[in-house]
């Protein structure tokens, strides 16, 4: 809604269909999470996800990343499947994901190099708002907030086309969360179609044009 999108990427999205699941369904431990489930994520836009806690928010995220198993069928631009690096996901915590043993160094810039690219650690940190000399550090060594900002500066990093994003600001102070929105926006802007599960209707009703509500009734608006 808020997002502005220039000219090179408003060309480059015309020829992307974004990510269209269609009776998408996910059981876990024989329990029916998510069920014939219809979504449209466009390239270059905010689609928010919302619903009280355990409607199947993150499951949704997994299924779309392909973390998990689901029925139904689920298309990236038009193909079975993704390219390479064009997901990347912001995990809601970010302790669960990260290797303890790795430094913010290289949990940034790993993606990069493993696609073969140069990623500059510093540029990225000095980005999502990372105080460059935490690089060295361990995840046990940082707070949740900074470890959150690591992760979004490995998702920079990746230059994916899709960011699914599970409560990005939860763990950061007002300032920072503006500021990681205003990346989010950024990443639209350039063509990223961003998924944005949230509690906070505030800020999905700010920056999503379409936003699904999983719960009891599902609603899309
Ligand atoms: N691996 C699993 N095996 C069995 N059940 C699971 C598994 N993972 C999640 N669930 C269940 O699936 C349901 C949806 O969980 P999910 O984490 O997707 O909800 P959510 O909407 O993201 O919740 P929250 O808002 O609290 O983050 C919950 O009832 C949860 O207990």
């Amino acid at each position: 809604m808020t997002t502005t999108t220039t000219t090179a990427a408003t060309d480059r999205l015309a020829l992307r269909d974004g990510i269209r699941a269609v009776g998408v369904g996910v059981r876990l431990g024989g329990r029916t999470i998510i069920d014939d489930l219809d979504l449209h994520i466009p390239a270059g836009q905010f689609t928010g996800i919302t619903g009280e806690s355990g409607t199947g928010k993150t499951t949704l995220l997994r299924a779309l990343a392909g973390l998990v198993a689901h029925s139904g069928r689920i298309t990236y631009d038009g193909s079975s499947t993704a390219r390479t690096g064009a997901l990347a996901m912001l995990a809601q915590h970010p302790r669960q994901v990260c290797n303890p043993r790795w430094t913010l160094r290289t949990i940034i810039t790993e993606p990069a190099a493993i696609a073969g690219r140069d990623s500059d650690a510093v540029a990225l940190a000095e980005r999502v708002g990372l105080i460059p000399d935490l690089l060295d550090r361990q995840p046990g060594q940082v707070s949740d907030g900074q470890l959150q900002r690591a992760c979004l500066g490995r998702a920079l990093a990746q230059q994916p086309d899709y960011l699914l994003c599970d409560e990005p600001t939860a763990m950061l102070d007002p300032v920072a969360a503006r500021g990681v929105v205003a990346i989010l926006a950024e990443l639209a802007a350039d063509g990223v179609g961003i998924v944005l599960v949230s509690h906070n209707l505030g800020l999905v009703r700010a920056r999503c044009a379409h936003t699904l509500t999983l719960g009891r009734t599902r609603r899309i608006g």
